[in-house]
């Protein structure tokens, strides 16, 4: 013991796990949870349990997952890009702790986060946003709270409005529009009735203004997908007397 602090610091990250292999151990209400955040991300999971949760049946009956009605077998952790021990017993999370981190696998460990290196954040989602918190394992139940307050704060409408704000990023990068004016076109959106226009369920109202602008910045709809904007700025326009 050095007497000093224990340094609590989590970097997070965004992981794109379309088709990587995870391993899940433990088919309870943890494991259930963590495996139920990797489907929707997409990752290829492997459940290896005796027993399931009723929600991860389901799951496996919807051939979302793939699952091993077993024990841990020693060593298979080593097989995976990342790995999450959820079992009942310690001794079984020890082991896949310790496979894991031999073969150089991410690992995270549900009753002793300290024997894995990574932690999974709070979350929610709005459309392409994430927004994610975390204690750095300092309380998980404070992590949740604060999830909670955020998905208030930034409620549902929040959905179509960044859809919005993606699309227009795409429309003013393909109509030549440089990053400093850019800049401003989204401050404009950010600053519009859009977002209250999503929350009185007015969509039309919503895309009529977000479209006003971009107008204004050069990379107006007419029509025109961004992939045809982009067509036509590289001289390879479809329809040249189109506008
Ligand atoms: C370190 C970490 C490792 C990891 O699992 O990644 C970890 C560890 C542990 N959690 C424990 C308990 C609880 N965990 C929750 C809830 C969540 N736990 C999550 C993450 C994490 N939990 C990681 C740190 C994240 C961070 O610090 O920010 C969330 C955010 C994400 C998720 O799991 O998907 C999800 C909320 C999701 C949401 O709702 O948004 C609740 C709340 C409840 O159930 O009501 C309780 C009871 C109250 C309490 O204790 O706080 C115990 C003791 C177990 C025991 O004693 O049996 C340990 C072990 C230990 O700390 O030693
Ligand atoms: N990180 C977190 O957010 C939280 C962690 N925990 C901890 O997570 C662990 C799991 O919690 P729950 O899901 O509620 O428990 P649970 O008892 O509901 O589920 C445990 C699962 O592990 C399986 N299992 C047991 N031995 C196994 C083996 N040898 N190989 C593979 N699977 C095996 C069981 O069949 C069962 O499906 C506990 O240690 C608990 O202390 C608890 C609450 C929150």
């Amino acid at each position: 013991m050095t007497g000093e602090k224990e340094l609590r610091c989590d970097y997070l990250l965004a992981l794109d796990l379309r088709g990587l292999p995870v391993l899940v151990v433990g088919g309870g209400a943890v494991g259930a949870r963590k495996t139920e955040g990797l489907i929707q991300c997409g990752a290829r999971v492997t459940v290896v349990s005796p027993k399931l949760a009723p929600q991860l049946e389901r799951r496996v009956r919807e051939g979302a997952v793939r699952w091993e009605p077993r024990e841990y077998h020693v060593g298979e952790a080593g097989a995976y890009r990342l790995v999450f021990a959820a079992a009942g017993n310690p001794e079984v999370n020890r082991r896949v702790a310790e496979d894991a981190r031999a073969s150089g696998v991410w690992i995270n460990v549900a009753d002793r986060p300290e024997l894995g290196n990574l932690r999974v954040p709070a979350s929610f989602r709005r459309g392409p946003l994430t927004v994610a918190v975390s204690t750095a394992g300092g309380s998980p139940w404070l992590a949740q709270a604060f999830r909670k307050l955020l998905e208030e704060v930034i409620d549902p409408a929040y959905g179509p409005f960044v859809e919005q704000m993606v699309e227009a990023r795409q429309r003013l990068r393909a109509a030549g529009v440089g990053v400093s004016e850019r800049r401003e076109a989204f401050a404009e959106i950010w600053r519009s009735q859009a977002l209250d226009r999503w929350r009185s369920g007015d969509a039309p109202g919503a895309k009529a203004v977000v479209e006003a602008i971009l107008e204004r910045w050069g990379a107006g709809d007419h029509g025109d997908s961004a992939d045809r904007i982009a067509k036509k700025r590289s001289g390879h326009d479809p329809d040249p007397l189109g506008d």
